[in-house]
Formats: structure tokens, sequence, C-alpha cells
């Protein structure tokens, strides 16, 4: 991988988002060229263009300085950057730095979360961008031309120059969108999406809200743990061992899912984030040569804070199934609250929790402890706890930016640990074209039938179930045939017209 070789054999790609965190002076070479120039190139440009911005240099078309951003991108393009500024946003460096800043993201192609994306938000203060590795993904695409609406149709085309920019590696399909060439902050193939937080789609939108020096520590956080990968020995390196639980878990024990457990609230979108690195990455059903695999590999992974996941799934996973959990702790609070009267503070409350819930899965509690508290025999059986349930508990000292460079590497070179072993591509998704092309069939029939004003039939070539749906679906619509186009965006419903 850190060889720059092409290692995502089926699309004939290198590996090789450590370099988008490689310091100036490193050297990555990617087909005898070294790649780290082109890096800092981007990220020179980044800095440049969100110091513009966030000083007041840069205005929007009317001559307002731009305040908001809308993040808009799915997938890979979507949450990392949300992880890490969830992670973020309570830092007292980062929240200082963010001040009156607002920064959302547009991911689903839902109307609804159109609605809540530019929910409050005034058009002359905001700039749009847009991040799609592919360009072509059909969600990020509509949701593009949407917001471009929304910017235009108050503002007038000239604010497509000052309000939207692109992070993209498809120049072509960028400019042909009408996005000014100078705007695009770029990346490159051996960047696969869900490990392109540390390029320009994560790096330019969390510039722009926290400024660059901030997210640079990110990038060095990243950096640190790369550099720990590429040379500690097996037995004291991290990902390695993170990497070696996990297959042990799921292919030598026989637990196929993952709990992630961040006893804190700014990592409340790791688990999603790791979702996608993990699920996309290693679900897979043949080996590096297409032959298929003799066991099941990836895991299922979920998550959420504690101490919420204990009033929720805990119950499973301390009686229930067995789920090996990651409980992730932190030393130093982004933020501390000590009420008189109160014998710990909030932070060690939180604290005590994450100590605790690893030792009752360790080692749960007996028959013959249960007894000596007088419970009654009959509910013996219902408040026992088996223990001998696997946890690992990873504590970082604080979460500032650089430690949340640190948590993302360290995830995504586990993760490939894992694919290494399995002996599968962790680069590719094939699994996620199937839906994509059955969906444009359908989005294509949905057009003709709603234009045509008459049901799907037989001819259209759908199965039975999905041709009774569709119809249902039809059938509880106001009308069959299309209205005009509106342009009405759902925001506007919502408040008062501006
Ligand atoms: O950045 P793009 O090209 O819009 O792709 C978005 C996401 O779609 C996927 O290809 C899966 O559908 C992901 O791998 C990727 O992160």
């Amino acid at each position: 991988m850190f060889n720059g070789e092409k290692i995502n054999a089926t699309e004939g790609r290198a590996v090789l988002h450590v370099a988008t965190r490689a310091k100036r002076d490193q050297k990555i070479i990617v087909d005898g060229k070294d790649v780290v120039p082109d890096v800092w190139e981007v990220l020179d440009k980044i800095k440049d263009f969100s110091d513009k911005v966030r000083s007041g240099e840069w205005r929007g078309v009317t001559g307002k300085p731009i305040k908001n951003v809308v993040a808009v991108g799915i997938g890979g393009s979507f949450l990392g950057p949300l992880f890490v500024h969830t992670a973020l946003r309570t830092e007292l460096t980062a929240g200082a730095a963010a001040e009156t800043r607002r920064l959302r993201f547009l991911a689903n192609v839902d109307p609804i979360d159109v609605a809540r994306a530019l929910d409050q938000l005034d058009r002359e203060e905001t700039m749009v961008v847009i991040i799609s590795k592919t360009f072509t993904t059909a969600e990020t695409m509509l949701n593009a031309r949407t917001l471009r609406t929304w910017l235009t149709k108050k503002l007038g085309e000239g604010a497509v120059a000052k309000h939207m920019v692109a992070v993209s590696t498809n120049v072509e399909l960028v400019k042909a969108f009408g996005i000014d060439p100078q705007n695009i902050f770029g990346f490159w193939d051996w960047v696969g999406g869900r490990y392109s937080v540390c390029s320009a789609v994560g790096m330019l939108p969390l510039s722009l809200q926290y400024g660059f020096d901030i997210m640079e520590q990110f990038l060095l956080g990243a950096n640190d743990i790369d550099n720990h990968f590429a040379t500690a020995p097996f037995d004291s390196n991290l990902p390695v061992i993170l990497g070696l639980l996990s297959v042990w878990n799921v292919s030598f024990l026989g637990y196929p899912c993952r709990a992630i457990l961040p006893y804190c609230q700014a990592l409340s979108k790791l688990a999603p984030h790791i979702q996608q690195v993990s699920m996309e990455s290693n679900g897979k059903g043949v080996d590096i040569n297409g032959k298929n695999l003799p066991f099941d590999s990836g895991e299922m992974d979920f998550g959420e804070p504690g101490t919420n996941g204990q009033h929720s799934f805990y119950q499973l996973i301390h009686q229930g199934r067995v789920v090996p959990c990651d409980f992730i702790g932190i030393v130093r609070s982004q933020q501390s609250v000590y009420l008189k009267g109160e014998i710990v503070s909030n932070h060690d409350e939180l604290m005590c929790n994450f100590f605790a819930q690893a030792d009752a899965l360790a080692y749960g509690k007996s028959a013959v402890e249960l007894r000596a508290e007088s419970v009654p025999d009959h509910l013996i059986p219902h408040r026992s706890f088996t223990g001998n349930r696997p946890s690992l508990s990873i504590m970082l000292p604080e979460l500032s930016a650089y430690q949340v460079g640190q948590i993302l590497s360290l995830y995504e070179h586990r993760v490939a640990v894992q694919g290494f072993i399995w002996g599968l591509n962790s680069f590719d998704q094939w699994g996620v074209e199937l839906g994509k092309v059955l969906a444009s069939k359908v989005r294509q029939k949905m057009h003709e039938t709603r234009t045509d004003n008459r049901k799907i039939n037989s001819a259209d070539a759908f199965n039975l179930s999905t041709q009774t749906m569709i119809n249902r679906y039809l059938e509880g619509k106001d009308v069959m045939k299309y209205p005009e186009p509106r342009d009405v965006f759902p925001g506007d419903l919502l408040k008062p017209k501006e």
C-alpha cells in the first residue's frame, strides 16, 4: 500500500490515502512520480481559499461575506467530513475558530434533507461545496442542481462563480456543470471515496469552518498513525493488533458484529463513518483473485455513544448475543461541568460507565454472587451474566483535531489489516452497482408513466411485487401526470419568505 503498488487490482489503482496527509518532505511514488508535491499544491490552495473566505476578502455576489457552507456529497464524500466536524464542534480552539460560522451537510436525495440543510440560511452568505469523486453520483448531482437553482433563482446566474465550488477528480464534468475551473479542488483516483476525508473532500469544507491551521493538526494526527503502522513491530502495532482482534472475533470465535461505543458525544459520528470504511471495504464474497471465499468476511458495525447505548441495545450485548465492543474514552473532556454537591464531575460520571461496562462484559455475574445478595431463586437465571464477552478499550488523552486524525487513521488501517488477512480487495465496491443500475431503470419508467399518465404494466418488465408497489405509490400521488415544475424549495415552506 505505502509503496504505491496497484493493490486495488479490480480498478487498477494504487491505494494511497496516506499520501493525502504526508508531510511536505515525504516522498510517495505512484507510477514513478512523487505525488506529495501535488497533494500540497491542493492543500496550499485550500489554505489560501479558506483564508480568503474566512477573512471576508472573498464575498458573495451581493457583496456580503460568506458565513455558511453547505457541503453536498454522499458516502465517503460525506461521512468522513461529518465525523470530523461533529468531533470538533465543541473542542474549545476549534469552536472558537468557527465563531458564528455554520457548516451543514446535504447527503440524501430526499427533499426533506434539502429543507433541513438550507433551513435559516441566507443565500447571500452561503457557499455550496459540491463534493464528488466521480461527479456522476445521482444523488449528489440532483442535490447540486437543486442548490444551484436555489442560489440562482434569487441571486442570478452570477451566483455560481461566487457561491459554488467543487471537490472532484473529474475536472471535465465539473466544468460542464458550470463551476469555474479556478474553484475546483482536485484529488486523485488513488484516493478511495471512503478513505478521502484527508484530501480536499474533508479539508476544504472543514478548513472553511475551522481554518486551515486546525485542520493541519488533523492531518498530522493521521500521519502519526500512518508512520506508526508502517514502522512499528507487529506486536506493538496498534492497527495490526486491532485488525487481528477483529479477525479473531469474526473468523475464529464466530462473532460477526462489532459495536463502536465512544464515551464521548463528539465521536457520535464515528460509527456511521466506520460502517462505510469497514463494511464497504471488507463486505466481499470473493478473494483478491475472484475465488469464492470459504468463510464469511467483513463485520457488521454499529454503534452509539455511551451512555446512550446502555439504555438501548446493551441488554442484548450483556445477556443476548455476543457482540465484541470497542470502548473509546477520553481523559480530558472537551467540555467540563462539575456541580457543587456532586461527588464526581459530569465527565467523571461518564467515564465511570466506560470502566464499568468492559468489566461487566468480561466478568459477568454468577449465580453464587446473586445468591449472596439474596436474589430469589426464580430470578437468578434472569439476573445472571455469563461474562467472557470480548471488548477492547482505547483511551485518548484528549480529543482535539490531532487525536481525531489519529483515530481515523487507526480505524482505516485496522480495516485494511483485516482485508489483507482475509485475502480480499478492501478497496473496490462493486456491490453498490446493481442497485444503482436498477434505480436508473425505475427512474426512466417513473418518468414515462407519469408523463403518459398511465400505470406500470407487465410490458415494463418489472417483477410483479415491484410493479404492484410502484403502482400503489403512483396511486397515492395527488396527480398521476406531472405538474409543471415549480422550483419551490422545501425550506421556503418551512420559514417565512426572505
Ligand atoms: O464521491 P462520489 O463519486 O460521489 O461517490 C460517493 C460514494 O458512492 C460510492 O461509490 C458508493 O455508492 C462510495 O464508495 C462513495 O464514497
